[in-house]
């Protein structure tokens, strides 16, 4: 049995693999991810693999909890130049967030074909890969929950906002414009995205992260939802025997 960790800046996402994946639930962290590891019981498992974003993805560190907590010497693969013929478009490949790299390797593993990859996280990202598998690039953008938090802070408003009743409308008090405001950016963003140069008709439109449902009734379009869409280029990276 594998057990794959996606650790996200919000969450620690994770599932277990044994010929199915079943995902487990998120953990918040608060900014220790390690804490939140090694505080959960964890089955037997042979092999673990493990992504985390770079701010808390520090090797030495989790390959410590995660030897102590199971046992076994974790995985931590890092974004390449290529793999399987999708290719990076960064200069320097490692600095390609590997939730990013993960995403796509999930996604091109299953279709050799034009696609996108929206993830609705703390940051929303979307990134682009043509026909060929060349990643065209992608951009990283304020997610709708740390948009929408850090407005709320920095206006000094105390009531949590509520949600407007028509979800396309404007606001009618602080709360609902600014929800609203953070809502609107995000789709904004998406829709400057897709118009952005070497879009393809063809092209499969994929959606992630943990604000995906919230944005999905309006997003322009049809979008596959792939709640697990890190635990899957983990899993696809596992299963194809790469080296990390
Ligand atoms: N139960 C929940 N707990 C925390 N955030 C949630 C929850 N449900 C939805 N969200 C939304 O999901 C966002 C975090 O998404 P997600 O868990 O995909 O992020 P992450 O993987 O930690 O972030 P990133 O990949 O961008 O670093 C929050 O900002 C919030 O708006
Ligand atoms: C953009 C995030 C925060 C999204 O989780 C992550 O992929 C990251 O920290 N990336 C490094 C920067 C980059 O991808 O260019």
């Amino acid at each position: 049995m594998k057990l794959l960790v996606d650790v996200g800046n919000t969450r620690l996402k994770w599932a277990l693999w044994d010929g199915t994946l079943r995902p487990g639930e998120p953990l918040p962290h608060g900014g220790y991810p390690w804490a939140a590891f090694a505080g959960q019981r964890w089955p037997v498992v042979q092999e673990v693999w493990l992504s985390a974003v770079p701010r808390l993805g520090e090797a030495a560190r989790w390959q410590s909890v995660v030897q102590a907590a199971c046992g076994v010497a974790p995985q931590l693969p890092r974004s390449r130049a290529e793999w399987q013929g999708l290719r990076n478009v960064y200069p320097q490949p490692e600095r390609l967030g590997i939730d990013r790299w993960l995403a796509m390797v999930a996604v091109w593993q299953q279709r050799r074909g034009p696609f996108v990859v929206l993830s609705a996280g703390t940051a929303l990202t979307f990134d682009r890969v043509d026909r060929e598998g060349c990643h065209l690039g992608g951009i990283i953008a304020p997610g709708y929950g740390s948009a929408l938090a850090s407005l709320l802070q920095v206006t000094a408003t105390a009531t949590p906002a509520a949600v407007p009743a028509d979800p396309r409308g404007l606001g009618s008090n602080s709360e609902t414009a600014i929800r609203q405001g953070a809502l609107f950016a995000a789709l904004g963003a998406v829709e400057h995205c897709l118009r952005a140069p070497g879009g393809d008709p063809d092209e499969l439109r994929v959606l992630t992260g943990g604000d995906a449902l919230l944005l999905l009734p309006q997003l322009p379009g049809a979008w596959q939802l792939r709640p697990q869409l890190v635990l899957e280029g983990l899993l696809a990276l596992s299963e194809a025997g790469a080296t990390p």
